[in-house]
Order: C-alpha cells, then sequence, then structure tokens
C-alpha cells in the first residue's frame, strides 16, 4: 500500500473504548506497536440495529465523551439458518450465555453455519463523520470443546480448521479472527490518511 503523501499530526492518542478485558488483550496483541492507543471504559448504550449503523452511532458518543479521537468495537456471531440473528447487541444474546441454550437453538435447523462479526468505527473527533471497517470469519457452530474463558469461542470453528477459537493457539485465532480482519482494515485506513498519533502514557 501506498504511504500518504504527508502525515498528519494528531495531538492526542487513540482511545480504545471498551469494558471486556478479553476483547482488549486481542486488539493489543493485534495492533501491537502499529497503532498507539489507550484504552477506556465508558457506559455507553447498547444499540439495536444494522451493524455499521450501531457502530457508527457508538464512536460519536464516545467520541463526545472524550472528545478526542476514539476507536470502538462490536462483536457477534450471526447464525445463517436464522438470517443471520442473533446480530450485534440482539437481546437472543442472552442465549449464548449457556451454549447449551444455543446448541438447543440450532438443534432445529440442519444448518449449524455461521460467521463472527466484528465492527469497529474510528472517529477522529466529536465532530468528524466516523468510518467503519467491518471483519467477517466464517465457520460452524459446534458442541463446545476448548477453554472456556472468552465467550463463545469454544463453540465457535472456523472453515478450514478442525479446532474451535477456545482450541487453537492465541496467535492462530488472532491470525484468521473477525477481529483482526476489521483491524487490517483500520491499520490500512490509518496508513493511507498518514495519521501520526501522539502515543499514550499507558
Ligand atoms: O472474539 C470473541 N470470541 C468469543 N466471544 C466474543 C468475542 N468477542 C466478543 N465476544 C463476546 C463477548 C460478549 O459477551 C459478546 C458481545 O460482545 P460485545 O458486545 O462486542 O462486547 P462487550 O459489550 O462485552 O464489550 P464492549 O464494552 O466493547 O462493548 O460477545
Ligand atoms: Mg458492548
Amino acid at each position: 500500500m501506498a504511504a500518504a503523501a504527508r502525515a498528519v499530526i494528531v495531538s492526542r492518542p487513540v482511545t480504545f473504548v471498551t469494558g471486556n478485558a478479553k476483547k482488549l488483550e486481542e486488539v493489543k496483541t493485534i495492533l501491537g506497536q502499529s497503532i498507539p492507543f489507550q484504552s477506556l471504559k465508558l457506559d455507553l448504550p447498547e444499540l439495536q440495529g444494522e451493524p455499521e449503523e450501531i457502530s457508527k452511532e457508538k464512536a460519536r458518543l464516545a467520541a463526545r465523551q472524550v472528545n478526542g479521537p476514539v476507536l470502538v468495537e462490536d462483536t457477534c456471531l450471526c447464525f445463517n439458518a436464522l438470517k443471520g440473528l442473533p446480530g450485534i447487541n440482539h437481546p437472543l444474546h442472552v442465549l449464548l450465555i449457556g451454549f447449551f441454550g444455543l446448541n438447543n437453538l440450532l438443534m432445529a435447523y440442519e444448518d449449524k453455519s455461521a460467521y463472527a462479526l466484528c465492527a469497529f468505527s474510528f472517529a477522529l473527533g466529536p465532530n468528524v463523520e466516523p468510518v467503519t471497517f467491518l471483519g467477517k470469519t466464517p465457520g460452524k457452530i459446534v458442541p463446545a470443546r476448548g477453554p472456556n474463558d472468552f465467550g463463545w469461542d469454544p463453540i465457535f470453528q472456523p472453515d478450514g480448521y478442525d479446532q474451535t477459537y477456545a482450541e487453537m493457539p492465541k496467535e492462530e485465532k488472532n491470525k484468521i479472527s473477525h477481529r483482526s480482519r476489521a483491524l487490517d482494515m483500520v491499520k490500512s485506513h490509518f496508513a493511507e490518511a498518514g495519521y501520526n498519533f501522539t502515543p499514550s502514557k499507558e
């Protein structure tokens, strides 16, 4: 990718707004030193609607509160048998808390295929329209296998793998995950725009 003609100096670090420690851990690993950022937990509404719209509105709300550049993220599983439901922040997500609930939910359907969806939005500030990046990883829902320490990782087996997200080494998940695919687009966008953010002290 061609480097931006000139750097755009931004005198604030990027704030990644999340309350989810596991998500933050993955984002830190995936971004490494490529984008300096700090993290912050804010009490934002869990909006309903289309992924892009939910994500953009979350970024607008976050940018207003932070009064600076923000990155926000929403993730969900989408089942093809249910035409993409539950989707981001859908009330059906309570079923995901118990894998039994989820496996029962799909019991009636032959089609166990699903995709992990990640929406990142970046807003340069409170008065700048956010840009959104969607990352998707296709796979299927299986009975839980592997450590149970991050959401639905034990029940999602990406296509082309015989391990669930939970069973595979972290580096492997981070190579193919919905999150890393979306972050690749974020990185390209930052490189093209030539953003040069002031590193955080975190
Ligand atoms: O890679 C993942 N692998 C497995 N499970 C995951 C993943 N990523 C998110 N999850 C789970 C966490 C949460 O129970 C639900 C909705 O995620 P999501 O609404 O984006 O997260 P959240 O509300 O905890 O954090 P935030 O403060 O960033 O909105 O999916
Ligand atoms: Mg959330």
